[in-house]
């Protein structure tokens, strides 16, 4: 290990992988070359190179708790197997300092021929516990995972959440030097998810180094120190959490042609934020009723994107109605910037009665109260008409706008409680 105090040092790593079109190929590959150099001819490759990692550089000092973050297929799994060296990088070095515990892929480490009694041994073992040591922690063990009787069952027998349960119970209680999950968590129930924060934050007082793999852009601000944004197997940012969540959000926003909503808007203009309707449900002119516009905006009709911790904003939308509407009904939803549905709500939920809708466009507006954590929140409209008692969406806009949420100190966060308003819609033109 080098002189510095770091406990993970990736340099300049790569990670490559040689694809091959068909079982064919990869057998020419592993005889044809040979051939050729014997015959003393140039040579020729049958693959091609995959590169899921490349010239990714980043320190981790001791106590210091790393997320990573980054869209599917990114590399982070790559990058975590190659720290706990399941993985060989095949370019750069990686060198660690302490005792790894790691929850890679769902049950990995874990036979599932054995029971998790077995497993938790086994698992004890290779990081070099002794049997006695083991067994003077067992019973906590047993007490976290919480999985009864299970215990002296096969893991195959296990779901998925009581796999997790184990591994994370046994990963806390080998006095870890370092820590790596990767999204493990996800798989639990909400209150196992807490306990094992709980216990992340009991592992960051005692100085352990955690590197954490999430989707969550929420944990990943309330539990690291800093984070890491990988894109494409290359690291894009390194640094402080909300810095790179911010740049992980906007470039989510831009893959997904958010860009189109910051186009339409002229800098100076005091008129709503006019957000360029994507048409999702390829609606028509036969389709009784769809999205023409949507704009966010103040309660001063400005437009706004970014709203103040329990401010007020307003979802301007403009629809077009084909054909008469008898029930018309609206819906709005609010998502995570990685497509995590928050909260939705429908009119026919909260009861209002909207008149019959003539052809013609109308405006109507949400009001949405914003007690929510600091975060990057993805709007999308949905309208359609009550047909023998149930919504049947005629069209929807899943990126209808985003809005940021500054967050608070103590804030918290959880499920959202919008206390959404109506405005009925009033008509601009028939
Ligand atoms: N053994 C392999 N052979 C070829 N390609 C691989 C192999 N393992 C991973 N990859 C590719 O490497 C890339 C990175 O994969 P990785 O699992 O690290 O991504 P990830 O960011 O963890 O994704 P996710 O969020 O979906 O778990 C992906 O495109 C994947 O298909």
């Amino acid at each position: 290990m080098s002189s510095d105090a770091s406990v993970i040092r990736v340099d300049r790593v790569g990670k490559h992988y040689l694809m091959f079109d068909s079982p064919r190929a990869r057998l020419k590959q592993f005889v044809v070359p040979r051939l050729r150099r014997i015959l003393g001819l140039p040579d020729k490759r049958y693959y091609s190179d995959f590169h899921a990692l490349t010239d990714v550089s980043f320190h981790v000092a001791p106590g210091e708790t790393v997320g990573i973050i980054g869209r599917n297929g990114s590399g982070k799994s790559t990058l975590l197997q190659l720290i706990c060296g399941t993985l060989t990088p095949t370019t750069g070095k990686i060198e660690t300092n302490g005792r790894i515990a790691a929850l890679l892929e769902l049950g990995s480490g874990f036979n599932p021929e054995f029971t998790g009694r077995e497993n938790v041994y086994l698992n004890a073992a290779v990081l070099g516990l002794g049997a006695k040591e083991i067994d003077a922690r067992f019973d906590d063990i047993l007490r976290f995972a919480d999985i009864g009787d299970f215990i002296d069952q096969p893991i195959k027998t296990y779901s998925s959440g009581m796999v997790v349960r184990l591994a994370f119970a046994t990963a806390i209680h080998v006095d870890p030097d370092i820590l790596v999950v990767d999204e493990a968590l996800a798989v639990g129930d909400a209150a196992f998810q807490q306990k094992c924060l709980d216990r992340i934050r009991q592992l960051q007082r005692r100085g352990v180094a955690i590197l954490l793999v999430t989707h969550s852009t929420n944990a990943l601000i309330e539990y690291c120190d800093r984070a890491i944004f990988l894109k494409k197997g290359t690291l894009v940012m390194d640094g402080d959490c909300r810095d790179v969540v911010k740049a992980y959000a906007d470039d989510l926003v831009l893959d997904e042609g958010g860009e189109l909503l910051d186009l339409a808007v002229e800098p100076e203009c005091h008129e709503p934020q006019v957000a360029v309707v994507v048409d999702d449900d390829a609606a028509s002119v036969s389709v009784p009723i769809m999205v023409e516009s949507v704009a966010l905006t103040d309660p001063s009709n400005r437009p706004c994107s970014t709203v103040a911790f329990s401010g007020i904003l307003r979802v301007r939308v403009s629809v077009r109605v084909n054909g008469v509407v008898p029930e018309p009904c609206f819906g709005i939803q609010l998502s995570s910037v990685d497509g995590i549905s928050l909260w939705s709500v429908t009119t026919q939920m909260m009861g209002v009665q909207l008149p019959a809708l003539d052809p013609g466009v109308y405006h109507y507006e949400w009001e949405l109260r914003t007690p929510f954590s600091g975060n990057r929140y993805v709007v999308a409209i949905g309208v359609g008409q009550i047909m023998n008692g149930e919504y049947r969406r005629a069209h929807r806009v899943s990126y209808a706008g985003h809005f940021d949420v500054l967050s608070q100190p103590h804030s918290g966060a959880g499920w959202l409680a919008p206390s959404p308003v109506f405005h009925v819609p009033r008509v601009v033109n028939s």
